[in-house]
């Protein structure tokens, strides 16, 4: 197995250093390194970042390949800086037995791009109805710890309590859409004065917010593990800042599009805006930053949902909610947290790395940059800026909201397991 050293990365923006990575492993760190047969990779000015962890991706595969596969949105991951991303269940079949997470879990492997964690559904087909096998898919070759119905919210309390029970037995944690779906039938985007003038049926914070409140009593009475996908309003990250404070077992995550894109967007009609939970106001943006500064919120999760041409470019209400995400999460946080002055590489470290790793408990992956760790590393250029190009990227989808914009940052090396997966800003 090849040797690489990394000559000059500031390790979380520290001064500079090299990085010896020899048989998968950080085997050496310290200036004037030196390795017989190792490959050079010139890292001055670079930023070594550990590896990055998306809790919250949806592959499309088995079912909607024509949206993603396993292959093309490993290699989005990986242009993206992670080393693991958990794979949504919203698939078809659905992700509800441990043959389906099984065969998700071997796709990611074959690919080699970055390493798959299936996400189990929580009830049978996403229906709502009947808990899933979750301990077989606990138990399979997949070992899920992650359990969710996203893109549906698991609604009957009975049910949800249930999971959240069944789960403890092995460390698990239901992943929840917060969505009330009586508050938000046929929704189109953020209620508010806007969707009054736009004529499209309003999404209410309540809707979000109600089912997180519950949620979060139902976990405190089970004595159980919930985990808070996509936080979009102000007041959701009132309730989890208040479920923190009991001492709860309640962690949440936001979506780099809730960090920087409002609801003004959708005055467009332009679907590529459409996205589920909707964007936000202003003040909504500007909680879920304080949040996630402060730590209410604990990670960033890209909510990476590719559609294809035909779901998308129609009329809104006929759209698909959903924006991709892998490829451009890193630089919107870069815009929205750390060029503001909000956190800094070691907190971008902690959120999109530790944190979703310590969630899913991955234990191989979100590790410091540290002699003996496994060699899970990005470097990414904070200097450099570029402009989204839809058609330039990996996923076999083009939904980003960001085509046209230039956007600060660029991954240029992504290793797992000392591997190289992306070299050069290209897959490798
Ligand atoms: N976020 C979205 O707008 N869409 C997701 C589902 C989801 O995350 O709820 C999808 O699967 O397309
Ligand atoms: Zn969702
Ligand atoms: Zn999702």
């Amino acid at each position: 197995m090849t040797s690489y050293l990394l000559s000059g990365a500031r390790i979380l923006g520290a001064e500079p250093t090299d990085i010896l990575i020899a048989d998968g492993v950080v085997s050496a760190i310290g200036t004037g390194l030196t390795a017989d047969g190792a490959e050079v990779v010139d890292a001055t000015g670079l930023i070594a970042l550990p590896g990055l962890v998306d809790l919250h991706t949806h592959l499309r595969e088995p079912g909607r390949e024509d949206a993603e596969t396993v292959e093309s949105g490993t290699q989005a991951a990986a242009l993206g800086g992670f080393t693991a991303v958990h794979a949504m269940a919203n698939t078809d079949p659905v992700a509800d037995t441990a043959g389906v997470v099984e065969q998700v879990h071997r796709l990611g492997r074959e690919a080699g791009h970055c390493d798959v964690y299936p996400v189990g559904a929580v009830t049978v087909g996403l229906a709502g109805e009947q808990l899933a096998e979750l301990g077989a898919m606990a138990d399979s070759a997949a070992r899920v710890r992650v359990f969710s119905d996203d893109g549906k919210c698991v609604a009957d309390p009975v049910l949800m309590r249930r999971a959240l029970e069944y789960v403890k037995a092995f460390d698990g944690v239901i992943a929840q859409h917060a969505q009330e779906p009586r508050l938000t039938e046929d929704a189109q985007m953020n209620e508010g004065e806007l969707s009054g003038r736009l004529g499209l049926r309003g999404w209410p914070a309540v809707a979000e917010e109600a089912i997180i409140a519950r949620d979060c009593l139902l976990t405190a009475h089970v004595g159980s593990r919930l985990h808070v996908c996509h936080v979009s309003t102000a007041g959701s990250v009132e309730i989890v800042r208040w479920a923190k404070s009991k001492g709860w077992n309640v962690t949440a995550e936001v979506c780099p599009h809730h960090l920087l894109l409002t609801d003004e967007l959708a005055a467009t009609y332009d679907p590529i805006y459409k996205v589920n939970p909707p964007l936000r106001s202003a003040a909504d943006v500007e909680a879920v930053r304080a949040g996630l500064a402060d730590g209410t919120l604990d990670i960033v999760a890209t909510d990476h949902a590719p559609h294809p041409h035909e779901d998308k470019d129609c009329e809104w209400q006929a759209a698909a909610f959903g924006m991709l995400g892998l490829e451009t999460a890193l630089s919107i946080v870069q815009q929205t947290m750390v060029d503001s002055g909000l956190i800094d590489w070691e907190g971008v470290a902690e959120r999109l790395s530790y944190a979703p790793a310590r969630i899913g408990r991955v234990g191989d992956h979100g590790r410091p940059i540290a002699v003996g760790e496994p060699a899970n590393i990005v470097l990414y250029d904070a200097d450099a800026t570029r402009v989204i190009e839809a058609g330039a990227m990996a996923s076999l989808s083009r939904n980003t909201p960001y085509a046209g914009r230039e956007l600060p940052g660029r991954v240029v090396a992504t290793f797992l397991r000392g591997r190289p997966t992306v070299l050069d800003g290209k897959l490798a």
